[in-house]
């Protein structure tokens, strides 16, 4: 075969967590390549540049202080980050009323019902162990919804109602579909309730995709693109990897794509059936990111700081995204869970009317005529299906959790699904390419 290459590492996917795993063996004597389906690196990362120079993230965006792998990476690659814009009054919606005002609206027995289960839900995490979650006396939040244990432990309505609103963006699906194990384990690696209500503190002025476009020019001819891998053959301890271009024969694989899409992969001999029934049942929610360019961010001028949690309607958050100088005004407009598979049965001319007359409701008539609207539905996306990453029904993580991140034969596994610190995060995505890079390294060393 004219197209047959020798390596000692394949990565399979060039999101953040394989863009990592490279960097890693970059700093070694292997040799290795990362095969990318899409045409571009980056994954769940997307960035695009407007005719008048401004920065719009279609996909991941925010991080925070905590998050230090992400920013060694922006600082390594010389970009620059911004802080979230938060000065102003947010807008609230709850029980039919808009609310106006710097924090929640809800009564101080309300406030206190909230923090009263955030204080549960972090003793219950701290005593998850983050590899092993259902392990132990905890595996029980596995038999049951996360909207199961907010009805049972939280005695406010108005608490249940913003926390819900809150959770499900933080998420990006519905409690009724997510275990409360997923989320306490999620709150574990992220290290509380805090750490994650937190995590939206900075993104990048150049965008976030100028990372990984950054890392990919760093790695120059180590990246192909525009193969997906089909096969995976193991044989003798070597893998046969068969993209749709060629064949890459290697010691070691780690394959950083996440376990919804591990099912296109044919794998010869299988997988184990634990770890094939776990990709089987590992979906992404629905997700879509609308962005909408206004001359100026007129909302400042109200006092507001663009960010609004809406109950009804397509779209469930905004928040202000617009350039440092202020010379655009840009509004992130999240969609995501039932009301992303709503909006979504519409024409592309009826989502961005829907959704602007929900902008018009928040930040008054200004907000009906935008420059530009970008949009991003992330579900019809091949190369992903979903986002921001899988969520476990009840049931799954203590019956197939343990066969996430085992390594099978030669191959190891990657990816912010598989991340033991910031689970599901562009941080854990680090995590877990460095953590599979270390793995592969050790063994190949031995
Ligand atoms: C809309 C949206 C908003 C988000 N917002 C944030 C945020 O603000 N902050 C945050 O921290 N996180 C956010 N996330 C989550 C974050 O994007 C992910 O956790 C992280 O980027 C995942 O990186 P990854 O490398 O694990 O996977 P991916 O980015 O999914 O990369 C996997 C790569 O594998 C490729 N691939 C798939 N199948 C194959 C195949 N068969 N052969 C070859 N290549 C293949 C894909 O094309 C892709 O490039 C968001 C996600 C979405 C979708």
């Amino acid at each position: 075969m004219s197209n047959y290459h020798e390596v000692d590492v394949v990565i399979i996917g060039a999101g953040l967590a394989g863009l990592t795993a490279a960097l890693q063996l970059n700093k070694t004597n292997l040799t290795f390549i990362v095969v990318e389906a899409r045409t571009r690196p980056g994954g769940r990362i997307y960035s695009h540049r407007t005719s008048e120079n401004v920065t719009i993230d279609l996909g991941a965006q925010w991080f925070s202080r905590k998050h230090h792998r992400v920013q060694k990476l922006i600082s390594q690659f010389g970009l620059h980050t911004v802080s979230t814009f938060r000065k102003g009054k947010s807008i609230y919606e709850l029980n039919g009323t808009m609310n106006y005002q710097k924090s929640a609206p809800v009564s101080s027995m309300a406030l206190i019902d909230i923090f009263q289960f955030s204080r549960k839900l972090n003793k219950i995490s701290r005593e998850l162990d983050e590899r092993t979650p259902w392990h132990g006396p905890a595996a029980d939040y596995d038999k049951i919804t996360m909207e199961q244990l907010l009805e049972s432990k939280m005695h406010t309505k108005l608490g249940k109602k913003y926390l819900t609103q809150l959770l499900e963006e933080l998420l990006c699906a519905n409690l009724y579909e997510v275990s409360a194990l997923d989320v306490l384990w999620c709150l574990k690696t992220a290290g509380g309730v805090t750490n994650v209500r937190n995590s939206e503190q900075m993104w990048v002025r150049e965008g976030m995709g100028a990372l990984t476009d950054a890392i990919s020019n760093f790695l120059k001819e180590k990246i192909r693109y525009d193969r997906q891998v089909e096969k995976i053959y193991d044989e003798n301890h070597c893998s046969f990897i068969y993209t749709s271009n060629d064949c890459w024969k290697a010691k070691k694989v780690i394959i950083a794509i996440p376990p919804n899409l591990q099912t296109r992969i044919h794998f010869q001999p299988p997988l184990p059936a634990s770890k094939a029934q776990l990709n089987e049942r590992s979906g992404l929610p629905s997700v879509i990111k609308m962005i909408f360019v206004y001359k100026t961010p007129f909302w400042r001028e109200f006092g507001l700081n663009g960010n609004a949690l809406l109950e009804d309607g397509p779209l469930v958050q905004t928040f202000d995204s617009s350039p440092e100088k202020a010379s655009r005004g840009v509004l992130t407009v999240l969609i995501n869970g039932t009301r992303a598979r709503n909006i979504e049965r519409l024409s592309i001319e009826a989502r961005k009317r829907e959704v602007l007359v929900a902008l018009v409701r928040c930040f008054g008539e200004e907000a009906e005529e935008p420059l530009y609207i970008y949009e991003n539905n992330w579900s019809e996306e091949l190369w992903t299906r979903g986002g921001y990453g899988v969520h476990y029904a009840p049931g799954i993580i203590t019956n197939f959790g343990s066969a996430l991140f085992e390594p099978i034969s030669s191959i190891h596994w990657a990816g912010s699904e598989t991340a033991t610190e910031w689970r599901l995060y562009m941080e854990g995505a680090v995590q877990s390419g460095e953590r599979a890079a270390k793995e592969v390294i050790d063994c190949l060393a031995n």
